[in-house]
């Protein structure tokens, strides 16, 4: 395991990037395992799937309607064709057509290979078995032509793709039931401290609920996600370490949130040593999101975030998916974000990238949108942070943000998919 000791002692504090790197190095790449594809959707595909048929199969009328032979279309024959047949989807042509001649085909036929173009019924004037054609058309008119949607051997789903239903339409249409995906990273979730107590259960004097592990278990429930509850585990070292050795081997990952800034009475780093494995304590250049320790129990690795609410959610969201991802063979992607307008000053302090609530209010004559910090945001406060549409980015060497000054902005729903 490479850590980053280096760099800490080198800066009082390490951007995101370092984490990340450091997690990437260790984790390692889940196996796969063959699924249903109706099953597939949000699990990500393991090896990348090709089409064993063109799509359409065969050429198809895309509408209801008649079918005239290539040759009079070429030609620009109208007139009144008689009708010599009918095909319905699913149907099978007769045998060869004529000039002169129509074919009655409805949406999704095979169309007769002499056929050229197709006209809906609306266009033309039927009596009894005659149809009139009053206009030239096209060739190809109204035609969808084998493999003009899929070609032979056309990847149908590439590798380590997030599945969607759109994937699975066309694994279907391609004669695919089962799909190879990676299999689900078993993820467990605890809380630490004697001050929490679950929700539901009496409260004393100076205990809170615990609202980081109902917050995480939401965030982290994901179709490639299997998560488990690893509950609220007290300050106490001793059991805390021989629970982590006594669940982490059927894990991939645990996620742990308090305990972990670095005082006598945080207990995260030292009860996963305690349990037979290693941990480093990093103390990250972002606002909120400061404390966080990574590290090995086994082959379980162990994310430590901070206590905070707002911090834990900062961290799980820059660390505990990414990880997740890696994990699944996912290249890591640039996060997202858009071009905002402070409307309102932010205020900073350099040194730590900062993450702020942030409230749309509006959008610029340019069209960008202008934000504005939710007022009384903290990394302790749940009330600001569930008022606001998003966070605005403000990088570690920026002072106060003045309204009117370009803003980094992640919108909640579409980036972080909250
Ligand atoms: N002397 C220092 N004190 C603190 C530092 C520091 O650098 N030096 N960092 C502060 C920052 S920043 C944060 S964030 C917190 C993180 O500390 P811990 O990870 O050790 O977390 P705790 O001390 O256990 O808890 C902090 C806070 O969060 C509440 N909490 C914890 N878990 C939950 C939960 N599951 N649900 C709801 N609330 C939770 C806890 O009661 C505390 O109020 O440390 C600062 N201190
Ligand atoms: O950085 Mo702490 O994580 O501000 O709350």
């Amino acid at each position: 395991m490479r850590w980053i000791e280096d760099q800490c002692a080198a800066q009082a504090s390490s951007p995101i990037s370092s984490a990340l790197d450091l997690m990437a190095d260790c984790a390692r790449i889940v196996e796969s395992e063959v699924i249903p594809i109706q099953a597939a959707s949000g699990r990500i595909s393991a090896a990348a799937v090709e089409s064993h048929m063109a799509l359409p199969r065969f050429s198809q009328s895309a509408m209801d309607g008649y079918g005239f032979h290539r040759a009079d279309v070429a030609a620009k024959v109208t007139g009144s064709f008689p009708i010599v047949g009918r095909v319905h989807a699913g149907g099978v042509p007769p045998g060869a057509m004529d000039r002169g001649t129509a074919i009655r085909l409805l949406t999704g036929a095979a169309v007769p290979p002499e056929v050229g173009a197709v006209v809906m019924e609306e266009r033309v004037q039927r009596s009894g078995e005659t149809v009139e054609l009053q206009h030239p058309v096209r060739l190809g008119d109204n035609v969808r032509c084998r493999g003009e949607d899929v070609g032979l051997h056309d990847v149908v789903l590439p590798p380590r793709k997030r599945i969607d239903p759109r994937h699975v339409a066309l694994l279907a249409a391609t004669g695919y039931r089962t799909v190879e995906v990676v299999r689900r990273i078993k993820v467990g979730l605890l809380s630490t401290g004697n001050e929490l107590t679950e929700a539901g259960q009496p409260l004393s004097a100076t205990s809170v609920f615990d609202s980081n592990r109902p917050m995480l278990m939401s965030l982290l429930s994901q179709p490639h996600v299997e998560l488990t509850d690893l509950d609220l585990i007290g300050d106490d070292l001793d059991s805390y370490a021989a629970y982590l050795h006594d669940r982490h081997q059927s894990l991939d990952v645990i996620v742990t949130t308090g305990g972990v800034s670095g005082s006598d009475a945080d207990y995260t780093v030292r009860a996963v040593e305690m349990a037979g494995g290693q941990s480093q304590r990093i103390a990250l250049a972002v606002k909120p999101g400061k404390p966080f320790a990574f590290g090995r129990l086994g082959a379980c690795s162990v994310v430590s975030l901070p206590g905070n609410p707002m911090a834990a959610l900062i961290g799980a969201l820059l660390f505990v998916r990414p990880l997740l991802l890696t994990m699944s063979g996912v290249p890591q992607a640039p996060r997202p974000g858009i071009a905002a307008q402070a409307s309102a000053p932010f205020v900073h302090r350099p040194r730590r990238t900062e993450f702020v609530p942030a409230i749309e209010v509006g959008s610029s004559t340019s069209g960008i949108p202008l934000i504005r910090p939710v007022s009384g945001a903290g990394s302790a406060r749940l009330m600001s942070l569930s008022l606001a549409d998003g966070l605005a980015v403000i990088p570690a060497g920026e002072t106060d943000i003045v309204p009117g000054a370009s803003l980094l902005f992640h919108r909640f729903g579409s980036d972080f998919s909250l």
